[in-house]
């Protein structure tokens, strides 16, 4: 387990900004490592603006989109277009903006899609594709994710995994099904902590005064049951991302702000 390193600036547009400067390098030193670069986004406010800051950053292009493999950590299980869906929004800010090759990024299956409604078999189907683009030099069932993204909920949700619930419990598939979730919809996929563990780097997203009793509760050394924020982390780093607001609970000499 990474403990976790903790960013905290002024505010959340700042905070959208710096990580999507943070990840443009990350992605770039991926590709000239490794040839290409392999990210797994996440839903929500935060989630959504740092793709819209990075759609809008000065660096942009300095990334190779054509070799970027681009994985969700959570989807709403609607259908394809759907405006709630993560991918259409994440479409919206970035994805539409910049040249993927369309065989590298891999949504969640929507509701309508060839798993019918069937949310158990769509978690299925995508814990398959995950195993098929996983290395034999990899840790378990999925691809070693340069940077896995994830917002955290006022509950200390990340992805779809909500305190308590089922989900949050999975210790063996890589992918579950989410029924009864808190946060609207209530059916979702979701990857599950050991899948998101594999990362190599874990960065988590908060910003705003809602966000700030999660924030304190899940680097206070709360267990990962009742706050899966807590049970977050990569195999190299876990990065907290924060405004001032969201880090407000924490001890202001440890986390001292990053941007004045
Ligand atoms: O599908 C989702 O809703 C997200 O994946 C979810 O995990 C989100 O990241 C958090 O709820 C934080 O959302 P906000 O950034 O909007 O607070």
């Amino acid at each position: 387990m990474t403990a976790p390193q903790v960013v905290v600036h002024r505010d959340k547009e700042l905070m959208a900004q710096a990580a999507a400067a943070r990840l443009i390098t990350k992605i770039v030193d991926a590709q000239a490592a490794r040839g290409s670069a392999s990210v797994v986004l996440t839903g929500g406010r935060n989630g959504n603006g740092l793709l819209a800051a990075l759609a809008a950053a000065p660096a942009r292009d300095a990334v190779d989109w054509s070799r970027l493999d681009l994985w969700w950590g959570d989807e709403r299980f609607l259908p394809e277009g759907h405006a709630d869906r993560n991918v259409t929004q994440a479409r919206e800010a970035l994805l539409d903006a910049v040249e993927l090759d369309p065989a590298r990024v891999h949504a969640m299956p929507a509701s309508d899609g060839t798993n019918g409604g069937d949310v158990d078999a769509a978690a299925e189907a995508y814990a398959a594709e995950l195993a098929r683009a996983a290395r034999p030099e990899n840790h378990g069932a999925v691809p070693s994710f340069d940077v896995l993204l994830l917002g955290v909920g006022p509950d200390t949700h990340v992805a779809s995994l909500f305190p308590e619930l089922p989900a949050v419990r999975e210790t063996e598939r890589m992918v579950v099904g989410v029924r009864g979730a808190p946060k609207p919809p209530p059916v979702r996929t979701s990857l599950t902590l050991p899948a998101i563990r594999a990362a190599r780097e874990v960065w988590l997203l908060a910003a705003g005064e809602d966000k700030a009793r999660a924030v304190t509760i899940a680097l206070s050394g709360a267990g990962e049951l009742q706050a899966p924020a807590a049970g977050a982390y990569g195999r190299a780093r876990t990065l907290w991302l924060l405004d001032r607001a969201a880090a407000a609970g924490l001890p202001r000499e440890l986390y001292p702000p990053a941007s004045p």
